[in-house]
């Protein structure tokens, strides 16, 4: 049995934070006090100076030993106990009526020197109330995943948690093997899922939906607090949010994999990286989670995911919406209404900047499909393929060199010549075109065989990989040419790579 954490000491540069603390101030039913379970022999695997600094850590904390300390469970903060916040949520399409942080636990929130507000979050620190029958623990493989996927979508500038820090230890965890126990620091303006509300309207607690909905309000939408209808306006944000990010994952070839509604932010941030995988070979039904049998949560499925999912969370949120039942239907009918438009419009608007498009045009849907249905045929590589677009001429008939990489040259020799005539229409300015392109089509995503490699040897103790990711992906879209072997195609060996919820 683990020791329970330690308080930290006064030096701990965590604890020189501006803590407001304002979801433990809510009351009891949402969450469960509780203590980390330290690591053991923590070592520090990865710590995100720019992050630190954006919560108004000191540089110097990086190797600072108390807070890896709190960061590796083995320390607390004096005046106040972690929390665990209680859950439910549809997975795989059926309601489980009692999740929660199984093995999470919110250290606090911290306000920046700019007055951001940012929970700060350790996942895989030990056993809570929602623990069931699992261990509480996240293993060295899964943390290094999620830890390095959260900052590549930041950088990417897509909506998402954060991580501080990665820590690790020799602690044995049991999955199909015995692995390495590790713990990411995560950080996200909030954690509330859609699961949060869909625990109480099922435990028919109707009352205590909107101490949660005000709370989110307060914090983090506080343009909707003198409203009418609030929470129409909230939960209209979060819908429309919910259909951006999904038209995001979409046009960068992001599949998330479990997209249960407790895995759906209510603040429409990407949260729970599991089995996710960005697309090498473009492939429309491609399902990244081994254990999705059915592709329920398929790279195709992921749009019409994030509808249903939205309509779980209204039906949830129904009770806020108007006392009278008949209308708070006809509110939530027309919030979700919202998300097909919503989702079109920025998944269409997507894939014409990915083009080089400098508005949306009549026919541009054809063009776009047209392309991604010759990837599509030829499993062609989605990062690749949309990259190399840049270097087309609008001047001159030579083609761009990713064409050698096509495999239905013929539709793609034809779909150029009607690509060339709708750039040329906007303007024949290719170098202009392509800094534009190169600004959405990342050259370098986290493809599978690059983490493991990174998750190989960290596993052997030694975390340059991991630190090389981190700083590669911090530019996606930046040409970094001694790292060019890292935008290449993925090796042979990767296709036996399988990823499944394990972690
Ligand atoms: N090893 C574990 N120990 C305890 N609870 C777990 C463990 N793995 C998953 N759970 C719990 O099972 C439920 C579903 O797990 P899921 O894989 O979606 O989440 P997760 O990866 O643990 O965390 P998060 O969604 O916070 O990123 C959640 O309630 C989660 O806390
Ligand atoms: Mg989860």
């Amino acid at each position: 049995m683990a020791t329970l954490a330690q308080n930290a000491g006064m030096s701990n540069p965590l604890l020189g934070l501006d803590w407001v603390d304002h979801f433990s101030k809510l009351p009891d039913a949402y969450f469960s006090r509780v203590a980390p379970e330290p690591l053991s022999a923590p070592r520090m695997v990865h710590f995100n100076a720019p992050l630190a600094a954006q919560l108004g850590l000191p540089a110097s904390s990086a190797g600072d030993a108390d807070l890896l300390a709190m960061l590796s469970g083995n320390a607390t903060r004096p005046d106040t106990t972690p929390i665990a916040t209680v859950y439910a949520g549809h997975q795989f399409g059926t309601f489980v009526p009692q999740l929660g942080d199984g093995r999470a636990m919110l250290l606090g929130q911290v306000r920046n020197a700019g007055g951001e507000l940012f929970e700060v979050q350790l996942k895989g620190a030990g056993h809570t109330p929602y623990s069931r029958f699992a261990d509480g623990r996240a293993v060295l493989r899964s943390s290094i995943r999620e830890y390095l996927c959260s900052e590549a979508m930041h950088a990417l500038g897509i909506p998402t948690t954060r991580a501080l820090s990665l820590s690790a230890s020799p602690d044995p965890v049991r999955r199909e093997e015995i692995e390495g126990a590790a713990i990411v620091c995560r950080i996200a303006p909030s954690f509330v899922r859609f699961g949060h509300f869909e625990f109480f309207y099922y435990q028919q607690r109707n009352e205590m939906l909107a101490p949660l909905a005000d709370h989110l309000i307060r914090d983090h939408f506080p343009q909707f607090a003198d409203f009418p209808n609030k929470y129409a306006a909230w939960l209209t944000e979060v819908v429309e949010r919910t259909a951006r990010l999904t038209a995001q994952w979409q046009n960068v070839g992001f599949c998330h994999g479990v997209m249960n509604t407790d895995n759906m932010s209510a603040l429409g941030l990407t949260i729970d990286y599991g089995p996710f995988g960005f697309l090498d070979g473009f492939a429309s039904g491609h399902i990244c989670n081994h254990s999705d049998e059915a592709g329920r949560y398929a790279y195709e499925q992921q749009p019409r995911i994030g509808y249903w999912n939205s309509s779980k969370l209204l039906q949830a949120t129904l009770p806020l919406l108007h006392e009278q039942p008949e209308q708070a239907v006809e509110i939530a009918q027309g919030i979700l209404g919202r998300y097909p438009a919503a989702y079109a419009d920025a998944v269409l608007g997507g894939w014409c900047a990915k083009l080089g498009f400098q508005e949306v045009r009549e026919g541009d849907r054809d063009l776009v499909n047209l392309f991604l249905n010759i990837l599509d045929r030829g499993s062609n590589d989605f990062t690749r393929c949309f990259r190399g677009l840049a270097q087309v001429s609008t001047t001159s008939d030579a083609a761009p060199a990713i064409r050698d990489e096509i495999t239905d040259v013929a539709a793609f020799d034809a779909w150029l010549s009607s690509y060339r005539a709708r750039l040329q229409a906007e303007s024949t300015d290719d170098a202009a075109r392509a800094v534009r392109m190169n600004r959405v089509n990342p050259k370098y995503v986290l493809r599978n065989h690059l983490l493991q490699a990174a998750i190989e040897q960290s596993e052997h103790g030694i975390d340059t990989e991991v630190d090389r990711l981190f700083q590669l992906l911090s530019r996606p879209f930046d040409e970094q040419p001694e790292f060019e072997s890292y935008a290449a195609q993925p090796p042979e060996w990767a296709r036996a790579i399988s990823v499944s919820c394990s972690s």
